[in-house]
């Protein structure tokens, strides 16, 4: 039996297939005797199977042989579901809301916004029909793949308890004046993919060209919908396939387009991408027919997260870091902060301090409650995002951006940083003292730009180590985390390579 999978406790398996590659095929007989070997060794460690599908090879013998492959998946014993983090990317209108109430809410659409309706989260945006704040969303899968949403009057509670895989949508708003909320999303929510929503009447068109290159630059691995396909007749949508086709294999891009049409596809697909960020599969799918839907499920079920088991264990065994996205007043709970455990372990109860404030001192509070996806938890572990309820702590001494740490952690608070950067477009030239705002992870603060080393001015395409300051407080930072900042036309991306830290101990009260 070879080995498909990767090192996160599961995998695809394919029966029939030799350590050393040689396709020989079992018999049926041999095949059954060897699902119900499999399925007795994955009861024993507690592991789920799914068969994901049977070919026929041929292989020097009469009677038929098949080959057969299955989705073996363990749920981590410490964690309660496999969890996955999709960044939802698109042009206005391109239907990634809809397409995400379809998914989550299991009612298809009727062309004129129904299934986007259960998805708003402020007034104004039912009125004018946008997105304008990050929104989760989830789908569960159940270990037999099945899929496990909203419908039958699910609750979130009761999705997360029947699912053993949980895919976070994290629906980031389209139109372009939103584009800050577009970069804070794919730069803080640490998204293990992104899906990017291509109508199929309109090509690629707005800001689907940005958004790709957002996610190239920031290295999240991506994946294309072409929706609407129920709205064109073949010829359109095949147009709009070939120009995507043809902008990944630009140069720029070089990634290797893989247009799912079949069940078999969807699988391929998802194991190859997986395993190589390059191949980039295409769905063309109508949230109207739901033609194709199944294919997209099929494929989120089977894809693995991207940080395997064993980077997640060594973000487990550091002291909690959770970075402050959202805060909130909540009637008879107090304040509330939503974000991201970057790492360690958050427990109920727990004290933590809070910072940096505009001194760049530190908050001690407590961590009254945890809620994950709506519903009540104990412990918040490393890479999940959740909201932490912190009693009656005063909001006005918050802002997003803030992290709230071990006390015995010594956080590197600077004003002043150094960032090796690549200027990807500017009108003219880049000299000292534009300002521009930084996006730093959680992180968005306009910064000066004080020296460039070595030069004088910036042109686009260039590189150079420079140095930043924030002009209104003090950042927590840490040398290595991507970078990328914006003014106008003017963009560019790096990382953190050096920063002036000031002293905090006294700020610890
Ligand atoms: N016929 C048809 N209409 C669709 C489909 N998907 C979405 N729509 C319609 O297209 C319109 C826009 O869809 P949205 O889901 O709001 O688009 P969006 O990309 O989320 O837009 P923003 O949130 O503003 O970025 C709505 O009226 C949907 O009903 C589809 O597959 N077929």
């Amino acid at each position: 039996m070879a080995a498909a999978g990767r090192s996160w406790g599961g995998g695809i398996y394919q029966i029939g297939v030799e350590d050393n590659g040689l396709l020989v095929g079992l018999s049926e007989e041999e095949m059954k005797a060897s699902l119900h070997t499999l399925h007795r060794m994955a009861e024993k460690v507690g592991a789920d199977i799914t068969v994901l599908r049977e070919r026929e090879v041929d292989y020097d013998n009469d009677s038929p042989r098949k080959i057969t492959e299955v989705l073996i998946r363990k749920v981590p014993d410490n964690q309660q579901f496999l969890d996955l983090r999709v960044a939802v990317l698109g042009n206005v209108d391109s239907g990634k809301s809809t397409l995400l109430g379809v998914l989550t809410q299991g009612e298809l659409d009727n062309g004129r916004g129904r299934a986007r309706l259960n998805l708003f989260r402020h007034l104004h945006e039912i009125q004018s029909g946008r997105t304008s704040s990050i929104s989760f969303e989830i789908l569960g899968f159940n270990s037999k793949g099945e899929v496990v949403n909203y419908s039958e009057s699910r609750t979130a509670e009761q999705i997360c308890e029947s699912a053993s895989k949980m895919i976070t949508f994290i629906d980031l708003a389209g139109h372009h004046k939103y584009l800050k909320t577009t970069i804070f999303g794919l730069t803080s929510y640490c998204p293990d993919f992104a899906m990017l929503v291509v109508s199929a009447n309109t090509g690629i068109a707005g800001t689907t060209r940005e958004h790709l290159g957002l996610a190239m630059a920031l290295k999240v691995p991506f994946f294309l919908v072409v929706s609407k396909v129920d709205l064109c007749a073949p010829p359109t949508v095949d147009r709009t396939l070939r120009q995507l086709e043809r902008t990944l294999k630009q140069p720029g891009c070089n990634k290797v387009p893989f247009m799912v049409r079949t069940e078999d596809d969807a699988v391929t697909a998802a194991q190859q991408f997986a395993q190589s960020p390059n191949i980039t599969p295409i769905f063309a799918i109508s949230s109207v027919t739901g033609e194709s839907l199944d294919l997209l499920k099929v494929f989120l079920n089977i894809l693995p997260p991207l940080t395997n088991c064993r980077e997640q264990e060594e973000l487990m065994q550091q002291l909690p870091e959770f970075q402050v996205d959202e805060i909130y007043t909540v009637p008879e709970v107090g304040t509330v902060v939503g974000g991201t455990l970057y790492s360690g372990v958050c427990k109920e109860g727990e004290r933590l301090v809070v910072g940096p404030t505009d001194s760049g001192s530190f908050l001690p509070l407590k961590v009254c409650s945890i809620q994950r996806n709506r519903s009540a938890c104990r412990v918040l572990r490393a890479g999940q995002a959740a909201t932490l309820a912190l009693g009656a702590f005063d909001r006005s001494l918050l802002r997003k951006g803030m992290v709230l740490v071990s006390p015995e952690m010594m956080p590197t608070v600077c004003w002043v940083f150094e960032a090796e950067i690549v200027l990807l477009f500017h009108a003219t030239s880049c000299r000292r003292g534009v300002q521009v705002t930084v996006h730093v992870g959680n992180v968005r603060q306009t910064a000066i730009l004080e020296h460039i080393h070595g030069k004088d001015e910036l042109r686009t395409g260039e590189k150079a180590v420079v140095r930043f300051r924030f002009i209104k407080h003090p950042e927590y930072l840490k040398p290595g985390t991507k970078l990328l900042f914006r003014e106008g036309v003017t963009k560019g991306i790096g990382h953190v390579c050096s920063l002036q830290a000031i002293t905090t101990e006294s700020g610890h009260l």
